[in-house]
């Protein structure tokens, strides 16, 4: 299709995932106004760079300018475009639930400028949402601010993005498959065209009512969590099973296709602005309707235990006073997200305890000492943080620090104990000056 015959889109809230959506839009045809409350990110994006650190970001806003603009004014917004992504934060409230306050105020922002607008538009919620509020609340504040029923004048649909932080880009345009829930068919037909044409391999496309959809969103990242915390209640077995090794059993059992291979990495627990809400939500939409949620509840429990098993080891090794060095301080490698870090959070329980703790990363070291505040230093470089500590734990496993120099961990006479959460370091490169200990192995 050529971009004049595409239907013209534009996205509300251009954050880690609104601006790289836009992009890829741009970068595959569609024209892209992007709307937003933060007169930053509106500049930023019309200046062709935005803050967000997200591989072929700015690459994909600088090739295709000419397509992708940003505006504060929802009125502009809408009329310059057919259909609208809404992409606002969600953020959980105190029992758990999503808290829709900011896709409802946008709702009020869109339908007000709707009011004026001629001819057909589609808004697609794709922040996370709880199960059931998008046929109820959303599309009632969408027609009390339009003054328009959602039907043949006015498409609504759900549907959420199964994006990873850090491969944003290549996961949109190359996704396992597309979920729209949708009002109706002309709604889930404008949505399905812009997919077709803006993923580069042709993904199949699940259409369903919007309950369906908001319970499928939850239950992917539920379930994957009941993986990863699945794996780590195996390493925690490995632990203390000498001969174990949980790589060596979680690689057989990835083996069966029932199961298979991804997110089953015995180490740490996962953390991010995410899979822990997302699994949290579904517990507490079970228990508010009288349902058993037993599976979610356990894998929260068993990743909040991960904290507790790393600190207990590290009990093992060191009296309050040692000087620990924390490596890694993000909730993955190459982000600077600290949202529910595991690591940020073993750093506080170890200053807590009374180690002095110097933490260090790549690019989440100021964002993790904004949490921590003064219970922890920040180092100035990595071998410092190294070289003077007396036992030394890797938390996040950026590549980076695969290169640390064994000279650095040369101690008078001693041997330095390295804690590798996520089994970083080689091992036998260390062999000399430092015991690695990689939990997961029975020793
Ligand atoms: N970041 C991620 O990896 C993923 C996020 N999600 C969901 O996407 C949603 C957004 O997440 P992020 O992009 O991470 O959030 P973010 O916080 O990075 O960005 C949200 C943006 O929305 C803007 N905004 C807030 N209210 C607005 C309004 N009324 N009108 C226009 N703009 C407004 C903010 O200024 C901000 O720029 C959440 O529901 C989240 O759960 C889903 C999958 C992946
Ligand atoms: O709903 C969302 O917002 C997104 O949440 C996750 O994306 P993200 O949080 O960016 O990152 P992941 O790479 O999936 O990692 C999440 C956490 O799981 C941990 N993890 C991953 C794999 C593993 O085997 N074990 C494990 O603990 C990671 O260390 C990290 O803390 C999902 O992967 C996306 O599909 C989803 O769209």
């Amino acid at each position: 299709m050529t971009s004049a015959s595409l239907p013209r889109v534009s996205v509300v809230g251009l954050g880690k995932l609104g601006a790289p959506l836009a992009a890829v839009l741009a970068s595959r045809g569609f024209t892209v106004i992007g709307l937003d409350v933060n007169k930053t990110f509106v500049d930023a994006m019309n200046a062709g760079k935005m803050p967000i650190v997200e591989p072929q970001l700015n690459e994909l806003i600088a090739a295709n300018k000419e397509r992708l603009s940003a505006t504060m004014d929802a009125n502009e917004a809408v009329q310059k475009s057919d259909a609208s992504f809404v992409i606002v934060p969600t953020p959980s409230d105190s029992t758990g639930f999503f808290s829709n306050r900011f896709v409802l105020q946008a709702m009020e922002t869109l339908g007000k400028a709707l009011r004026t607008k001629k001819g057909y538009h589609v808004v697609v919620i794709t922040s996370t949402v709880m199960p059931g509020t998008t046929g109820t609340e959303i599309k009632a504040a969408l027609e009390a601010a339009s003054g328009r029923k959602v039907g043949p004048e006015l498409g609504l649909c759900y549907n959420p993005e199964f994006i990873a932080l850090g491969s944003v880009v290549r996961d949109m345009l190359y996704p396992d498959s597309i979920l729209i829930g949708e009002s109706d068919a002309k709604a889930g037909d404008m949505l399905q065209t812009i997919y077709l044409q803006m993923c580069e391999k042709k993904p199949p496309v699940q259409r369903m009512n919007f309950v369906n959809a908001e319970l499928t969103k939850i239950s992917v990242n539920t379930y994957v969590t009941t993986k990863i915390s699945y794996a780590n209640m195996l390493a925690d077995l490995c632990d203390r099973l000498p001969g174990a090794d949980v790589d060596v059993v979680t690689k057989a059992l990835g083996a069966d296709t029932r199961i298979g291979a991804k997110y089953l990495k015995g180490a740490m627990g996962y953390g991010g602005p995410c899979f822990p809400r997302d699994n949290v939500a579904f517990a507490a939409l079970a228990r508010k309707i009288g349902a058993r949620a037993d599976v979610a509840e356990a894998t929260d429990r068993i990743n909040n235990h991960q904290i507790e098993r790393v600190s207990g080891l590290v009990a093992k090794f060191a009296k309050a006073g040692t000087r620990i060095a924390l490596l890694g301080l993000s909730y993955k490698p190459q982000t600077p997200v600290v949202e529910e870090s595991h690591s940020v959070k073993i750093a506080a329980k170890l200053a807590d305890a009374g180690y002095i703790v110097t933490v260090h990363d790549p690019l989440a070291q100021d964002a993790a000492l904004t949490v921590l505040g003064e219970k922890v230093v920040g180092a100035s470089s990595l071998d410092s943080a190294v070289r003077d500590c007396d036992l030394l734990i890797v938390g996040t496993g950026w590549p980076e620090y695969k290169a640390i120099d064994p000279a650095w961990c040369k101690r008078n006479g001693q041997r330095l104990t390295i804690l590798d959460l996520w089994r970083t370091l080689p091992a036998d490169k260390f062999a000399d000056v430092a015991d690695v200990l990689y939990l997961g192995s029975g020793r």
